[in-house]
Parts: structure tokens; C-alpha cells; sequence
């Protein structure tokens, strides 16, 4: 049973893949903090900006087996798509998607065509059989998956300085100014650095600039 808060189409924001279609599978729960705002000033991560708790978003649910929820996420993309022969993507993350995803729904969704992706906080190993895996550290928080394609840092997190993950095993290296109150500040402070030091380089949530999901 996997427990599903939304499906929806549209570009990746961040990373390496920005620009990129995709279909997000945001998967319900996470590790590092309930979810509830009553919780947010004692979680492990205080910063989230996504609300994960439940399965009442838009296609979200409760599905009993990988083969239905592949199901799903296919129709999307090819009513996205068209029928269009692109190859399709798609983007698994929460909430902690390792929670749940699992092989078996990796291999069902790579059965219908599918190159598969993860957001997801490190916490957890990623599952078997991922095409892109990107790791956002959490400060204060063991790192059990510490390679991968890209490490996604949010900027700035104390106790979480970026010269911590950079001889880690991954082929880039992003910072992500931390959205909030501080956002123009933590965005001047990620430009400073990036430029100080160049293996870093700037993530903006480019979905949230242009005003997509
Ligand atoms: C909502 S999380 C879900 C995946 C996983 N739980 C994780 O933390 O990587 C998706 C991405 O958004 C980032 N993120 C969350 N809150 C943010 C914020 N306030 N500003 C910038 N990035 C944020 C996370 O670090 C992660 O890279
Ligand atoms: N467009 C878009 N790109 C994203 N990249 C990572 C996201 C996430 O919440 O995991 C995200 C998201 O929520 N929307
Ligand atoms: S680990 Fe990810 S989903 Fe969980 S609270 Fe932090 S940013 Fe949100
Ligand atoms: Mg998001």
C-alpha cells in the first residue's frame, strides 16, 4: 500500500534537471517532521514548504499495489505528453518518499517507460533501481546516503556548512537559497558563496519564480 498525497505534471524547478517535464509523485509523511505546524518549531527540519500530510491532494490516495499507482502516473504523463513519444520522467518525493517507494514500484514504473527520480532528505538509503537521485542534507541529521547524482543543499542551515558535503560522491553540487521570511538574504548569501566557490552552484526554485506547481 502506498499512501499518496498528489500527482501532478510540470517541470522540475530545481537542480541539474530544471526545465525538465515531469510528473511529481509526492508521496504522504516524512522522518523529520509531522507535518503539523504546531510541530514545526521542534522538528528536525523546521523549514519545509510543502504540506505532505494525508492523501487528499489532487490524484493523491491510497494504492494497493505499484502496477495501479504506475498506472496512474503514466496516464498523466501521457495526457501531458499528448501521446508524444518523449521519454518520460518522473520525480518521487514528499514528504520522505524513501518511507515508501520501494523497488518493486520503481521497476513498475521503469516498465512503462519511465526514468525515475528522487528528491528525498538522505536519512534513509535510496531504494534499488533509481535513474537520478538527487540528497538534501538536513542539518543536525545523519547523512545514510551520501552518494548520488546531485546534492542539493538549502542555504544557509547551521550546523550544516556546504565544506561538510562536498567530498561526498555526487556529480553536482547545488545550494538552494532557503525560502522564508530571509529569502533575499539567504539568496545574496548563496550567490556569495557560489561565486567563491565554484564546485557550488545556485538552485533557484525556478517553479516558484515562473508560478507553476
Ligand atoms: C519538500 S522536500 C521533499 C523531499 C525530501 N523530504 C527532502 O527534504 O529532500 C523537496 C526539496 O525542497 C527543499 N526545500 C524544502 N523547504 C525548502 C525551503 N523553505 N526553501 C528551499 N528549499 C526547500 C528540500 O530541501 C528538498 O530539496
Ligand atoms: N516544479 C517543482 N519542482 C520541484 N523540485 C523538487 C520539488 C519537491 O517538492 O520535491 C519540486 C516541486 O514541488 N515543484
Ligand atoms: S525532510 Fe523534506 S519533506 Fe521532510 S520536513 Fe524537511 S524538507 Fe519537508
Ligand atoms: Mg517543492
Amino acid at each position: 500500500m502506498y499512501t499518496v498525497k498528489e500527482i501532478f505534471p510540470t517541470l522540475q524547478g530545481e537542480g541539474a534537471q530544471v526545465g525538465r517535464a515531469a510528473v511529481f509523485l509526492r508521496f504522504a509523511g516524512c522522518n523529520l517532521w509531522t507535518g503539523q505546524h504546531k510541530d514545526k518549531s521542534k522538528a528536525f527540519c523546521r523549514f519545509c514548504d510543502t504540506d505532505f500530510v494525508g492523501y487528499d491532494g489532487p490524484n493523491g490516495g491510497k494504492f494497493e499495489t505499484a502496477d495501479q499507482l504506475a498506472d496512474i502516473v503514466l496516464g498523466m504523463w501521457n495526457s501531458l505528453t499528448k501521446g508524444k513519444t518523449a521519454s518520460p520522467y518522473v520525480v518521487c518525493t514528499g514528504g520522505e518518499p524513501t518511507l515508501q517507494l520501494d523497488t518493486p514500484m520503481i521497476d513498475a514504473l521503469k516498465k512503462r517507460g519511465f526514468t525515475v527520480a528522487i528528491e528525498s532528505n538522505g536519512t534513509r538509503p535510496a531504494p534499488r533501481g533509481l535513474d537520478w537521485i538527487c540528497i538534501s542534507p538536513k542539518a543536525g541529521v545523519p547523512l545514510a546516503q551520501r552518494e548520488g547524482n546531485e546534492l542539493k543543499l538549502v542555504y544557509p542551515q547551521t550546523g550544516a556548512l556546504p565544506q561538510l558535503f562536498e567530498r561526498l560522491k555526487f556529480e553536482h553540487f547545488f545550494l538552494q537559497p532557503m525560502d522564508g521570511p530571509q529569502h533575499r538574504d539567504n539568496i545574496e548569501a548563496a550567490i556569495r558563496y557560489c561565486m567563491a566557490n565554484p564546485p557550488w552552484r545556485l538552485s533557484m526554485q525556478m517553479h516558484k519564480l515562473v508560478g507553476i506547481r
